[in-house]
């Protein structure tokens, strides 16, 4: 099937989205995660890394929307801040996560409605421990997104993301959270951790997620 993403307004303009975005929805149907590389530009990573690195107004992890599902059953010591698509280059990575959504809901029916993100910021000796990002029926979260943006991280530095096939144990995924890798899984189907860092981790955390409104609900908001 040919679907061609709609991106000429990114600077992720010189490399192949469409490609990109096909990858990633053969990896979703036969494993359920993705594990990319240098897919979006190095202009785009670097004006994002310079945002992350620039705000001061992080908050403690846990106490905002859609989080108190799970802000008593497990631990996190990150700090984050959402994204609204006012700073500069964060518009972009909201665009760059439309043409995804869009692409993945034309070849995968994923029904993917919204998609909300923040900076989170893992201070020397943070961690968050193994959960799942929704709960099978309950939460509406469908698909999760990490992006990275630490430069030379290397094996000492700690931090992976270690994702935990259910089925399969002892199959573990260990993701390396270097300058512009980017996770992608079932937010329902894998449970992950973050390992302690000896070094200040930067990323964007992000999900899709499906319209579950009511008449008397609207959730997602918008
Ligand atoms: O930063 C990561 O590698 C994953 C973060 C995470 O699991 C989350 O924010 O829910
Ligand atoms: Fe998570």
């Amino acid at each position: 099937m040919e679907i061609q993403a709609d991106l000429h307004h990114l600077t992720t303009a010189a490399i192949d989205q469409t490609a990109v975005f096909s990858g990633i929805a053969e990896d979703l149907s036969t494993k359920g995660f993705s594990i990319q590389h240098g897919v979006l530009s190095p202009a785009l990573l670097d004006a994002l890394v310079a945002q992350a690195q620039q705000l001061h107004h992080y908050d403690p992890a846990g106490i905002g929307r859609e989080q108190q599902f799970q802000q008593n059953q497990f631990v996190r010591t990150d700090e984050i801040s959402w994204i609204d698509g006012k700073l500069p280059a964060t518009a972009e990575w909201l665009a760059w996560s439309n043409s995804l959504k869009t692409y993945l809901n034309r070849r995968l029916f994923l029904g993917l409605f919204s998609f909300e993100s923040h900076f989170a910021h893992y201070p020397p000796g943070s961690f968050y421990k193994k959960h799942y990002d929704a709960f099978r029926g309950e939460a509406n979260r469908v698909l999760s997104v990490v992006l990275y943006l630490n430069s030379q991280w290397g094996p000492d530095d700690g931090g992976e993301l270690v994702i935990y096939p259910e089925e399969h144990a002892d199959d573990t995924v260990v993701v390396t959270p270097l300058m512009g890798t980017i996770a992608i899984f079932l937010s329902e189907e894998f449970p992950h951790e973050v390992l302690p860092a000896t070094r200040d981790r930067f990323s964007i955390a992000g999900w899709f997620r499906v319209n579950n409104s009511t008449a008397q609900r609207v959730d997602p908001p918008k």
